[in-house]
């Protein structure tokens, strides 16, 4: 399990800037603010170590820009604020690092460039190339073009793929608050920081409640599901204050600083990671009990011998979630019959395929190979 100390000895890191950080609560992008994480980062980078920073803050920088003093409900005024305040972002980073001798680039993806898979392996491409040029790479949600349904919404999320893609050891999530409290400090007065928890732990969903804060998106939940996330590829995760004497520096000192979340199994594949990190499926089956149990507990593939009902207008090849009885998502993958075939051949053993379809593609439903639990 990656410790504290063992933090010092990790050369790959995701760091990600939340918008109530960068913005001074939303006043407009906090330059000063800047300044200590870029030597921070910039003293990494220089000493030879990787790093991507994901930042936040586009649509609070051109809210602050319009002078508008609250979050637009319109999605396109939304993506107006963000187009316009992105400027703001890109041309304070290019400048706090070029003061360093370093280049930035700009890295803007949307979910739909993660779920297509030859996308996703460009992006990890650049992102690798990136690196190796020695450049620090500033990624952002592209909020232009993204739409309603098909966002991340919150950067937790897209930082943790970041995370998946390049296979970072850390992924350290910067916020307002000291770290993951047992409870929301901003309601409860004696709520009590988490220094450090497998992610598994389902202490932490009660921990992360709902509630967000007033300029971010996701609050804690999505920080914790992000860590989750991350952990697909081995990535620990540091929950941690932002504003504070070199954090960045004495994280990786191994200082117990914020929430450390480790992983607790082995990493996935690239493969299954791209798999976990398909935040929507095409559509859904819904499996009997014992198709559960066999998933779960044996690891194996799906057969459609366990499955009870199809819904959603799936192609072969697409990402479908698996359901229990009651509806909740067991698992996730890439099913090798479509919609209708699907539901032609439920509750039927492989042997059967033929006689039904006239052929058999292959005798899984999901191959265990392009199957994540989740
Ligand atoms: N258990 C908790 N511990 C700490 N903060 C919490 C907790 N539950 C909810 N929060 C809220 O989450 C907020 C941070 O999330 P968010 O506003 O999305 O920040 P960011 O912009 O950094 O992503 C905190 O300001 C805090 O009010
Ligand atoms: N892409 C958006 C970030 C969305 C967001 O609010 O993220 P966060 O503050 O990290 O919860 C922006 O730059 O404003």
């Amino acid at each position: 399990m990656l410790t504290r100390a063992k933090l010092s000895r990790t050369r790959c890191w995701v760091v990600k800037i939340g918008s109530a950080l960068l913005t001074r609560n939303g006043q407009g992008l906090d330059r000063h603010v800047l300044e200590p994480w870029a030597d921070q980062i910039a003293a990494r980078r220089i000493g030879g170590d990787d790093l991507v920073l994901v930042s936040s803050g586009a649509v609070a920088e051109g809210m602050a820009r319009m002078g508008w003093t609250r979050r637009p409900r319109a999605l396109h005024e939304l993506q107006a604020a963000a187009a316009i305040g992105q400027m703001g972002l890109v041309r304070a980073y290019e400048d706090c690092f070029a003061k360093r001798g370093l280049h930035t680039a700009q890295v803007l993806l949307t979910r739909e460039d993660l779920a297509d898979r030859r996308r996703y392996l460009n992006a990890r491409s650049t992102l690798r190339a990136l690196l190796k040029l020695g450049v620090i790479p500033v990624v952002n949600e592209n909020d232009t073009v993204a739409t309603d349904e098909l966002r991340f919404g919150d950067n937790d999320t897209l930082a943790a793929l970041v995370a998946n893609l390049i296979e970072a050891e850390v992924l350290v999530l910067l916020t307002d608050q000291e770290g993951l409290f047992d409870s929301d400090p901003r309601f409860n007065s004696e709520a009590r920081l988490i220094g450090e928890r497998r992610v598994d732990d389902s202490s932490l969903d009660l921990a992360a409640g709902e509630s967000a804060g007033g300029l971010g998106r996701g609050g804690m939940v999505t920080k914790v599901r992000a860590a989750r996330l991350a952990a697909r590829s081995g990535t620990a995760t540091v929950i941690a204050a932002g504003i504070g004497d070199q954090v960045l520096t004495r994280i990786g000192h191994g200082e117990p600083i914020g929430t450390l979340l480790v992983p607790s199994q082995e990493p996935q594949t690239a493969r299954k990671q791209w798999l976990a990190g398909q935040l929507q499926a095409r559509g859904r089956v819904t499996l009997d009990d014992g198709a559960v149990r066999a998933l779960r507990e044996r690891g194996t593939s799906l057969l459609a011998v366990g499955v009870r009902a199809v819904e959603g207008r799936f192609k072969r090849g697409e990402v479908v979630a698996c359901v229990d009885a009651t509806g909740r998502q067991i698992a996730r993958g890439l099913i090798n019959y479509d919609a209708d075939e699907t539901a032609r051949i439920m509750g039927q053993p492989s042997a059967h395929f033929e006689e039904i379809l006239g052929y058999l593609v292959e005798p899984e439903l999901i191959h265990r190979d392009n199957l994540v639990l989740l």
